[in-house]
This record gives C-alpha cells, structure tokens and sequence, in this order.
C-alpha cells in the first residue's frame, strides 16, 4: 500500500459531472450506521430502494465491495440482490443471479478463533468466524482491543506467510493477503457493465484504503466516509446519513444525472 497522507481534512465529495459512472460501496460504516453486533444492524426499505433505483440508473454498474460474506449481504438487503464482493474479495458474484464465485482460499480460521476466544475469556467480545477471515469485534468491550491485536499479531506471527491484520471499525481482523478490495474494483472494471465508466468507491475504514487506490489509478472519484485516520481518499463525507443524500443527489434525485445513465 502506498505510503498515506496525513491529512484528515478533505474536500466534501462534490457534485458529480455528467457521466458514464460505475458504483462501488462498502457496506458498514458507509451505508448503515455501526451497531453493537455485527447482526445488529439494519437495512431501511428507503436505503433498499434507493440502491434498486441507483442501480437500474447505471445499467447494474453498482457494487459492494465489502468484508462481509455475499451470503449476509444478500441477507441484509434482501430482497434486493446487487453484485457482491464478498469477503474483501474473497468471493464475488458478478452478476446479480449468478453463481457466488469463492477463490481458493487457504484454512478455515475457526480453531484459531477458538483459542483467541478462550484467551480473551470475555463474553462481551465478538469473534466472527469468516471462513479464511477471522474478526474480532472488541466494540462492546474497549479495553480488550489492544490485547485483542496483540492475539491477531501473535497468531500472524505463527502462521505460514501470505496473511495479514487489519484494524477494523472498534476490532481488528485477519485475513489472507488476497483478500483486499483494490483487486475487487478491478475485477468488475474488467466487465461489463462497468468496463470504459468512471468508478466512484464510497468507504469508511482502513480495509478501503486498498480501494481507493484502485479508484485513484483508474481516474475515479475516492471517498472515504467520517475519515478518523490518514487515507488517500480525494473527498470524505461526514457520516453515513451525509453518504446516502450524497448517492440520492447524485444518482437518483437529479434530473440533469438521470442522463447519466447508459
Ligand atoms: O467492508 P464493510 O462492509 O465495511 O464490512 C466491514 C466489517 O463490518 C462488520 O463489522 C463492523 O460493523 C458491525 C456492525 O455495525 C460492528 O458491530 C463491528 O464493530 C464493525 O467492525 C462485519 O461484522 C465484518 O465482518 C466486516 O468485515
């Protein structure tokens, strides 16, 4: 990753020209306000909606990008089904009806979650077994997030080469190198019906930053969400209520941005 900016203070996402746009959304933190539990969180009938008219506006060029599984987010949204990058990228469906493509994967974390469960020995943190993705949510229990990363580094310490610890929004996750989001932009820039527009990522955590710098190389538009650290993000907005009115302005509300459309 390249190095980062240390400015926090970013231009507000303007206004976008007119044009032929491609979506990419990262879910948590970005669209839905943050919850105690990761199952807590909720999926207004006016965000599903907004996101079904945004994405027959772009002809389907709409994606989450995001590090849950493409089985949850259908869940969240249901019964909207948009493509998914599952995973960080782990998996992906291209199409919104069909297959749920997963990559090879190295070793089902869930032993190793075991043993950081029972060496944390608190009931009020989370560990959300992923698959090859092993999250630790320390957000009702503050205190045990330092312990919690010094776990995650221990065991990246010990495992074969080819992982890595993240920090996510109140909790840190370990995931294998392949997992990173950049290389999810480009996946579907790589196909229709995103080929040849211009790719607008919104995200809010460091597990963005990846994507960002695939929007940044492409030309797009790169906007990180309530910033908290550096980012190499162009724009930010404040919050997720600000990110959802920007998306409404600027691909559903708009007259002169429904020409945007294909
Ligand atoms: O890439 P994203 O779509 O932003 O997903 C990132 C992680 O989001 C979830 O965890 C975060 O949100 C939870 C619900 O608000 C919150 O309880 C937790 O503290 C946050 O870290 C999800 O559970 C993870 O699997 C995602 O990787």
């Amino acid at each position: 990753m390249n190095s980062l900016p240390k400015a926090l203070s970013l231009p507000a996402a303007p206004d976008l020209p007119e044009g032929q746009w491609a979506l990419f959304l990262d879910i948590d933190g970005t669209l839905l306000e943050h919850a105690a539990h990761p199952d807590a969180v909720s999926v207004s009938d006016q965000l599903r909606s907004l996101l079904g008219v945004i994405d027959e506006r772009l002809g389907g060029a709409v994606a989450f990008i995001t590090g849950r599984s493409v089985e949850v987010a259908d869940r969240l949204f249901h019964p909207l089904k948009l493509r998914v990058a599952g995973l960080y990228g782990l998996e992906h469906r291209l199409a919104p009806d069909g297959p749920v493509v997963a990559a090879d994967a190295p070793a089902d974390m869930a032993a190793l979650a075991d043993a950081i469960e029972a060496e944390l020995d608190d009931g009020q943190v989370h560990i959300e077994r992923k698959g090859p993705i092993l999250a630790i949510h320390t957000r009702a229990a503050p205190h045990l997030l330092a312990r919690a990363t010094e776990l995650v580094e221990q065991a990246l310490a010990e495992l074969p080469k080819g992982y890595r610890v993240i920090p996510g929004n109140a909790g840190v996750e370990l995931m294998p190198l392949e997992a990173a989001k950049g290389a999810a932009v480009r996946r579907f820039m790589a196909i229709s019906p995103f080929t040849g527009r211009r790719p607008v990522f919104l995200g809010d955590d460091t597990a963005d930053e990846n994507g960002f710098e695939a929007i940044n190389e492409a030309g797009g538009i790169s906007i990180r969400v309530r910033p908290r650290g550096p980012t190499v993000a162009q724009y930010q907005l404040d919050d997720v209520t600000r990110a959802i009115a920007w998306l409404a302005a600027n691909f559903e509300a708009s007259p002169a941005l429904a020409r945007k459309a294909s």
